[in-house]
């Protein structure tokens, strides 16, 4: 077990999803960070823990209403997480009563505002430059030297988007693992396939790096809006149809805008006998 587990007899954790991006919630303000690589991987395990896509610990912030921090369901770090953030944003709101927050991330404080039953995050804007995607060395981020002729874009992670005639007929994933760690991206990457429909709408779907087939990823669908815009294929506000529902993007001056559904599920509390057996 990992040392900063040692002291923890219980823990309590909530269960939500964002368009079917199912996450676990630890809130941890107002003490020491909880959450380890092996307790990411433990619980993210979906026979032997609660199972996610994503697990987000929330901290208490000095320069914004929260900072926050991501892990994959194996166990390693994700910089972002879009529908986690807005999945937070939600429970905050509902703490607190406000309709507008900011959440400290590894890529710099967001803004997230509700916006009726939905909830809206600014991404920031895309990183455009091969360094800060990033890949192994300087090439063409709009045509990948990959088959399939993909774009590369950063969204504080990494994203490999091919546009597909048919998404729900790519093998995602057979095709997915092979490029999550092609040697070009030396942090491995997402890998999404958009069926671009009409100027204003996309079907996608992903396979995330450290976690596998996922029913929707916002920042996955941030950087599928900004490489369909950059292809000439899209408008700069686009609606996208994941397999667990939908989300909209909005690459605007201040960054890409993603605005969509979030749900509580249920909370809980990890057992001594869980923690312990790490
Ligand atoms: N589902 C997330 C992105 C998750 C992070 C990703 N697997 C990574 O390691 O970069 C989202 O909604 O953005």
């Amino acid at each position: 077990m990992a040392d900063t587990q040692t002291h923890i007899d219980t823990l309590e954790f909530m269960k939500w999803h964002g368009a079917g991006n199912d996450f676990v919630m630890i809130d941890s303000r107002g003490r020491d960070a909880v959450v380890t690589r092996e307790l990411a991987a433990g619980l993210g395990d979906r026979n032997r823990g609660v199972g996610f896509d994503q697990l987000a610990e929330i901290r208490s912030s000095d320069v914004a209403d929260i900072d926050l921090d991501f892990w994959n369901a194996d166990g390693s770090r994700a910089g972002a997480c879009g529908n986690a953030t807005r999945c937070v944003a939600r429970y905050m709101m509902e703490q607190t009563g406000k309709d507008a927050l900011t959440i400290r991330t590894s890529r710099g404080v967001l803004e997230a505002r509700a916006d009726g039953d939905l909830v809206a995050v600014n991404m920031g804007q895309p990183q455009l430059i091969w360094e800060e995607v990033p890949l192994s060395h300087d090439v063409d981020l709009q045509h990948l030297p990959l088959d399939g002729d993909p774009v590369a874009v950063g969204m504080g992670n990494p994203h490999c988007v091919f546009f597909v005639d048919d998404a729900d007929a790519v093998d995602v994933a057979g095709i997915g693992p092979g490029f999550e760690t092609d040697p070009l991206f030396p942090e491995a990457t997402n890998v999404e396939f958009a069926e671009v429909r009409s100027r204003d709408e996309i079907r996608m779907r992903v396979w995330e790096r450290g976690t596998g087939i996922t029913l929707a990823c916002g920042s996955g669908a941030c950087a599928t809006a900004v490489a369909a815009h950059q292809r000439g294929l899209t408008d700069k506000r686009v609606r996208m149809e994941l397999d667990g529902g939908w989300l909209t993007l909005d690459w605007r001056e201040d960054g890409v805008w993603m605005t969509g559904p979030t749900a509580f599920v249920y909370s809980g509390q990890l057992t001594q006998a869980f923690l312990k057996g790490l």
